[in-house]
């Protein structure tokens, strides 16, 4: 370095400086409390991904209500009490019915909901479609509760010629909801080794790993510009390659076959729904049914309905294996309202109020999504107080209302009373009266998921189906239960676990 270049460094610096303190100044969110992060990359060193519901559970007893958070040149705010959520969620009305922009999603997962916002052409029109052809199973076609029948009798069946041998619930479950969702989808019932389930599973993986939200990956989303040099997060840049590819191969080769074959007085599944929908919009206006926004409703479906309820009937297993006591106590409410023979259906539910309390209890402790999905404000608004300029991202930390020692007591222990009153009914959850943050497990207000009912209806269904026929025993030493160390992938969930399912007398 020469003397002549010393000043120009100099000034080089002072200018970046400068800048640092103009934007730190001009920011409106410093005054919100939160982490110390370092210039350029903010707290991004304290995230490991798989432990973010802890550290936001930590900072959240820390800082309170309300924190910001920054990831490399982004900030964010974190809302940790459950009126605040609500507000983001269901009182501000659209404000924060934003989603970040994620590339990455959108090279994967074509027009979908789950990372859409809702100020985007034809988004609302899409979800009330969705919403619609979900609603198509109840009223017409088959009828969404014979077909999670009918596939749990064929479960139960299945487990019960391995006589006792260890299974892997991972894979049990997983087969199951795979299963279900491929008759939904396709109107034909399936066993899990045929390759349409085959290959729901593999694109759900496949969507999963190529847009976790809170990975390196993210920059991709910031700087859409880094798809362009394929040596930069190249393992990102492979998963997406790679989730495209397997969608591009199995859902398009789907939706064509059954666009030839589509019978109007024939609806087999959601896939024609989503076809009737197309076909009825031509001419119109504004169509907004094309063939990329009836993939992206399909992988909706596929991610959104498949990995989220294996979480909740892996850890009720979980649950079992670790808690015998709470096991038998379920099967003896069920032993003291049904013949063994019952097969037990949707409306068997309020008979059943200790394994319904249960199902909350399991959603409230595991918290599968534990910050929902990140919301974006899409205009200039105000939260607790302090003003958040559009396009800030908002993150609910659903993990900590669920687990705020000051709403629940032993908030780290599993109580299924807890959703039980007095006279041992079901407290019902989210009821405003009582702000319960279980109302959150699947957030609340337009940015709500579309397939609660579905959820806890398959829920329910297969856990009282299985309880009632089989004792679930541990194979050796079971995995630490506590969800304080499980790890995040995109969604909590516990460790994989062999049992034995010994069929009851
Ligand atoms: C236990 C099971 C489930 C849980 C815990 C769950 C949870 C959630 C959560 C937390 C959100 C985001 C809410 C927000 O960001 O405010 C969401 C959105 C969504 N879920 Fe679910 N979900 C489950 C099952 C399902 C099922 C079965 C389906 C489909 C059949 C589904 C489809 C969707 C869709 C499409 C969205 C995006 C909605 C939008 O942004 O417009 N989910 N879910």
């Amino acid at each position: 370095m020469t003397l002549a270049t010393t000043p120009v460094l100099i000034a080089i610096a002072s200018a970046l400086l400068a800048y640092l303190l103009f934007k730190w100044l001009e920011d409106p969110l410093r005054k919100i409390p939160g982490p110390r992060g370092l210039p350029f990359i903010g707290n991004t060193l304290s995230f490991d991904q798989t432990k973010l519901h802890m550290i936001l559970y930590d900072w959240a007893e820390k800082y309170g209500d309300i924190m910001k958070i920054s990831l490399f040149n982004t900030t964010m705010v974190v809302v940790n009490s459950t009126e605040l959520a609500y507000k983001v969620l269901v009182k501000s009305g659209t404000d924060f019915q934003g989603r970040p922009p994620l590339a990455r999603a959108d090279r994967v997962a074509g027009k979908n909901l789950a990372f859409r916002s809702i100020d985007e052409l034809g988004y609302q029109q899409r979800r009330h479609y969705a919403i619609k052809a979900i609603k198509g199973y109840g009223e017409g076609v088959t009828h969404l509760e014979d077909i999670i029948q009918s596939i749990t009798i064929t479960l139960i069946e299945d487990i019960t010629k391995q006589d006792g041998r260890p299974i892997d619930v991972d894979q049990l479950c997983y087969g199951f909801l795979c299963c279900v969702m491929a008759s939904l989808l396709y109107g034909e019932e399936y066993t899990y080794d045929d390759p349409v389930c085959q290959s729901i599973s593999r694109m759900t993986r496949e969507v999963l790993n190529a847009v976790n939200p809170v990975s390196l990956g993210s920059l991709l989303d910031s700087f859409p510009v880094l798809f362009k040099q394929n040596f930069i997060l190249k393992e990102t840049q492979r998963q997406i390659q790679q989730a495209r590819n397997v969608i591009d191969e199995s859902l398009y080769q789907k939706i064509a076959e059954y666009k030839a074959e589509f019978d109007e007085n024939c609806l087999k599944g959601i896939l024609d729904h989503l076809i009737l929908i197309q076909k009825q919009e031509v001419g119109t206006d504004d169509p907004v049914m094309d063939d990329d926004a009836i993939r992206g409703i399909m992988l909706d479906f596929m991610v959104g309905g498949i990995e989220t309820s294996q979480s909740v009937l892996c850890q009720a297993f979980f649950d079992f294996l670790h808690e015998p006591d709470l096991q038998k106590i379920l099967q003896s409410e069920i032993d003291s309202q049904f013949e063994p023979s019952h097969v037990i259906m949707l409306k068997d539910r309020p008979n059943l109020p200790l394994l319904q309390a249960y199902i909350y209890e399991n959603l409230r402790y595991k918290t599968v999504t534990p910050i929902l999905l990140p919301h974006r404000a899409i205009r200039d608004t105000e939260l607790a107080g302090y003003k958040i300029p559009a396009n800030t991202t908002v993150f609910v930390n659903a993990f900590y209302t669920s687990h705020n020692p000051s709403v629940y007591k032993d908030p780290f222990t599993i109580k299924p009373e807890r959703f039980l009153d007095e006279h041992g009914a079901v407290v019902t959850p989210g009821h405003p009266s009582k702000y319960n943050s279980v109302g959150l497990s699947f957030g609340s207000g337009k940015k709500s998921c579309i397939g609660k009912s579905l959820a806890e209806a398959r829920i329910f269904l297969f856990l009282a189906n299985i309880l009632q026929k089989f004792t679930v025993l541990p194979v050796g030493k079971l995995p630490d239960g506590d969800v304080r160390n499980y790890k995040l992938v995109g969604i909590l969930r516990p460790p994989s676990v062999s049992a034995k399912f010994i069929r009851r007398q």
